[in-house]
């Protein structure tokens, strides 16, 4: 995947994992999430509830299937051997995971993300060899109990002002409300979890996000 298939991938990019679905099944809304249009999926089995074990992995393989079958990337959280496992287009680990100068050494083929929170993380990542950036959170969330301060688009505007020009999502508390100033800050896309896997409709939740970000 070239640079401009990678931004074009990055444009709705689904997070996910079985506990974001309340009674849904993950399945089912990754299915109607991919109708709906979205361009990447990361499975990030994470949070109270997650599954461990063969449960993960099992459910892991159903939706790496099924994004092969649509030819949406399928990109895995945090663990290498599981994105080994499920041959995954990539991977995405964030400031407190193995080094990303180690994962893109491990994961020659694969595409590597790397969250960053300002222009020296973004910086870094890049001089280690991230193809993108996930930037956030741009807003308040509640899914992530761990999230760093409130970073704002602003803060995406600064690393595009400090001449980092790699692929970029925003992400953290993005919905149909907010999502437009994301994109008009730099990003090339917005990566969301609760706005399409707790939607009542999540095929119309992407729908919706589609038409904003392409407006
Ligand atoms: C696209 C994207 N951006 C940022 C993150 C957050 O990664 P990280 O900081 O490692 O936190 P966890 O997701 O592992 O809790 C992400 N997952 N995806
Ligand atoms: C997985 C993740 N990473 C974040 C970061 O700031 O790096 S915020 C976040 C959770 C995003 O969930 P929602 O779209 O439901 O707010
Ligand atoms: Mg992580």
């Amino acid at each position: 995947m070239n640079s401009q298939q990678l931004r074009d991938a990055l444009r709705l990019y689904l997070v996910m994992g079985s506990p974001n679905c309340g009674r849904a099944d993950p399945y089912a809304v990754l299915e109607a999430a991919i109708a709906g249009g979205i361009t990447m999926f990361q499975f990030r089995e994470k949070g109270s509830g997650a599954l461990e074990g063969p449960a993960k992995r099992e459910l892991g393989a159903r939706l790496r299937r099924l994004c092969a079958q649509h030819k949406v990337p399928f990109i895995v959280n945090d663990e290498e051997g599981l994105a080994l496992e499920l041959e995954a287009d990539g991977i995405h680990i964030g400031q407190e995971d193995a080094p990303a100068a180690a994962v893109r050494q491990r994961l020659k083929n694969m595409i590597v993300g790397v969250s960053a929170h300002d222009p020296e993380e973004a910086q870094a990542a890049l001089a280690e060899g991230a193809d993108y950036l996930g930037v956030g959170p741009q807003y308040a969330t509640r899914t992530k109990l761990d999230a760093r301060e409130v970073r704002g688009p602003a803060m995406i505007e600064r690393i595009r002002q400090g001449g980092i020009r790699l692929p970029l999502v925003g992400i953290g508390g993005i919905d149909a409300t907010n999502a437009a100033p994301v994109i008009q800050a730099g990003a090339d896309g917005i990566a969301v979890v609760s706005a399409i896997a707790a939607a009542g409709s999540p095929r119309e939740a992407a729908e919706k996000l589609w038409r904003i970000i392409n407006r």
